[in-house]
Formats: C-alpha cells, structure tokens, sequence
C-alpha cells in the first residue's frame, strides 16, 4: 500500500522526483526471453516528453531510458529490470517563491499535510514527471502483448470536442500534429485555442479516448480484479485525471435495456459494443473503449490568492515551465498504463485453467 508500485504479476515500482538526480523503475515479473526493441521504447518516450513541442512544457529533456538490468543480449532474462532516467534540465530556482505557499490545487498542501514536508522544487514526486517511467514500462508491457493493439488520441480541448464517431477516425493522423486529434481540422482548432490559452497565462483541460484492439476473450478477474476496475484505477492514478468511463459509460444510464444489450452474432461477436469489449470484469473479444477526463492545470502564469504554511492569505504567481494542457502529452501516458494492465491479467490469464 505504500503507493509506488502497481501491477500483480507484471510489477512496476517507480522512484525519483522531478528536480532530483534522476527518475527510474523496476519492472518485476516481466517473462524471460521477449525480445526487446529499444527504439520502439525510446520513440513511446518522445512522444511524452516535454519541451516536444509550442503547446506544451518548455523544460527540455531527452529523456533517454537506460537499462540497468534484467536485459541480456536484447532479451529479458526474467530478472527485474531496472531504468533510470536523467533529469537534466532542472531549474529550481522557479520555486523558490512557493517554498512555504500552495498553489491552488496542486499537491503541494496535501503532501506537507501528510508527510510534514515535500520537496518543493518542481511539485517534486508530485510532478507528472514521474509519469515517463511509466512509458518506459509500458512500452515493455506493449512488447509483451505483441499483437494487442492501444491507441489513444485526443477527443476534446476544453469545449472543443472531436465530433467523428470512432469508425470515421484516420488514426493514422493522431501523431502528424502536436495535439494528437485524429481530425485534422479540429486539431487545429484545439492547437490555436492551447496557444491563446497560454498567452493568457492560463491553462485548460481536456479528454483522451483510448480504443484496444485484438483483445482475446477471457482476460480479466470476476469480483474485485475487474478488468475495467483495474483500468479504472490505472487512469486515475495519472496526474490531473477526473473521470473515468468505458463503453457507454455515463450515457448508458440514459438507454433502455433493448436499445443497450449488446446482441450476439453466432461467432459470439456483438453487433453493438456498449459494453466497452467487457461484461463481468472480462474481456469479450470486441474492442475496449473507454475515456479518460483531465483538469486544466493548476499552474497558473497569472496571480491567484492562495495560504502559505502559517495559513496566511498571499498572492502568487507561477513560475517555471508548465503545460497549458495536459492532453497532448498525456496520449502516451493512458497508452502505458492500459498496457501495463493488460500485460498483469494477460500473464494472470495462464493461471486460470488448464
Ligand atoms: C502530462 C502531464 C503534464 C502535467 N504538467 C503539469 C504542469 O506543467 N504544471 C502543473 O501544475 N501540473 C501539471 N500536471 C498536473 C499535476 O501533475 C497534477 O495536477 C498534480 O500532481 C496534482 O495532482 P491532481 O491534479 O491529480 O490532484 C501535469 C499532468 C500530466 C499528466
Ligand atoms: C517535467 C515534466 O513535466 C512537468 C510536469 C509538472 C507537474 O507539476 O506535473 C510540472 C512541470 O515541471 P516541474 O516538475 O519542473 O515543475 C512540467 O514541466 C515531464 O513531464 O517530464
């Protein structure tokens, strides 16, 4: 319970904060002899990083994962693996200011209410900084479910929504622009609505729909393991996340039981999906959808009243690089963390006949 580590049988402990030396992570459980393509890894972790492009973070780091263990002649060995990843781009000094004051909505006051002090540099392991660990992981988990296929993308930027149904979307057009919208012209919108909402010093928030394909039957646990349980707490526990719905999810409650029932085909396929590709915490086989909510960010480059740690009013300002949306660099993120659970119950799955 001590909250670094998730994952039953396919393990991923993270460590580090965002101003400190560096960042890394164990993954423990992974099989012995998957082959492991580094550069599929490194290019999962571009597509996170900051400072990639005008509409987000301008705090440049490579990023580079380097392997400590557990990989041996390009395949795993069944030992855990261990990663490190550099900070090399720091610049403390943007929060000083904030040493003893809390920014609205950040972690800053839960941390010190919890722990009694918090490293302050940066939000410090409050930062989604952390959150490139889970790409280098979950990239490892994609290797592993080879030819499951998860593909997220942006679907709305405060009020501006993707208004294609998912059988219209060129998802060949996801990473061609900085937003990661699947519709062009709507990710224009989004990128010159990010870019004045950053002029302004404010920031906005946004949806990541992800949509998984290939998905054998069966995976999944009956009662508390629930496959979209599990999802569930998987997105949540990214930064800045607020919702969480798969299949018809909220709109569901407003249908009838005739229109909602998905009916079978006689290869056991269904021609509608509101169920999301789960029923009873298992996977059916047809597609799993589900969408992912992000607040605005809490850093705000205009003053804001706020208390410091005496409980004193002051205003603040926020300093430093920050995202004025979380979306764009968030895709890879849900990404990670549903490769991350499919790869748990794709090896608890081997326990649960014969
Ligand atoms: C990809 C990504 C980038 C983020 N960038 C920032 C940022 O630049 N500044 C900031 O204040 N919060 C940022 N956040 C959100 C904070 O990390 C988050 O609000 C903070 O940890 C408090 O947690 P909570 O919002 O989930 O309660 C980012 C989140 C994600 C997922
Ligand atoms: C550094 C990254 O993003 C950071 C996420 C973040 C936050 O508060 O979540 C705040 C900003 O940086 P810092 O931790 O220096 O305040 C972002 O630049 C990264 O994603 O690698």
């Amino acid at each position: 319970m001590a909250g670094n580590s998730f994952g039953t049988l396919f393990k991923l402990t993270t460590f580090g904060e965002s101003h400190g030396e560096a960042i890394g992570g164990i993954i423990d459980g992974c099989p012995a002899g998957l082959e492991i393509d580094a550069e599929m890894i490194q290019l999962e972790m571009d597509r996170r990083k900051p400072g990639q492009s005008a509409i987000v973070t301008q705090r440049k780091e490579p990023d580079t994962v380097k392997f400590l263990s557990g990989i041996f002649e390009g395949k795993t060995t069944g030992t855990p693996i261990g990663f490190l990843i550099e900070n090399a781009n720091q610049k403390s000094k943007d929060y000083s200011h904030i040493k003893d004051v809390y920014r609205p909505s950040h972690a800053d006051y839960t941390y010190d209410q919890k722990y009694g002090n918090r490293d302050y540099r940066g939000g410090g392991r409050s930062s989604a900084r952390e959150t490139a660990c889970r790409v280098a992981a979950g990239a490892v988990a994609k290797q592993l479910l080879k030819d499951i296929k998860i593909t997220a993308y942006t679907a709305a930027v405060g009020e501006i929504e993707l208004q294609k149904s998912l059988k219209e979307l060129d998802f060949s057009e996801i990473e061609k622009n900085p937003v990661r919208c699947p519709d062009p012209a709507k990710a224009e919108e989004m990128e010159t609505y990010i870019k004045k909402i950053r002029s302004e010093g404010d920031t906005v928030g946004g949806v990541v729909e992800c949509v998984i394909t290939n998905v054998p039957p069966g995976l999944g646990e009956p009662v508390f393991d629930k496959l979209h349980a599990r999802l569930g707490q998987a997105m949540l526990s990214i930064n800045a996340v607020k919702g969480f719905e798969y299949g018809s999810g909220f709109d569901g409650s407003r249908m009838k039981g005739s229109e909602h029932n998905d009916l079978f085909n006689e290869d056991g396929s269904t021609r509608t999906n509101f169920s999301g590709g789960v029923q009873g915490g298992i996977s059916n086989g047809m597609d799993i959808y589900f969408r992912v909510a992000f607040k605005p960010v809490a850093t705000l480059m205009q003053k804001q009243e706020t208390i410091d740690s005496e409980g004193n009013k002051v205003e603040m300002q926020g300093k430093g690089r920050h995202d004025p949306c979380v979306v764009p660099r968030a895709i890879p993120i849900v990404e990670a963390m549903a490769a991350l659970v499919l790869a748990d119950f794709y090896l608890l799955d081997k326990t649960s006949k014969i």
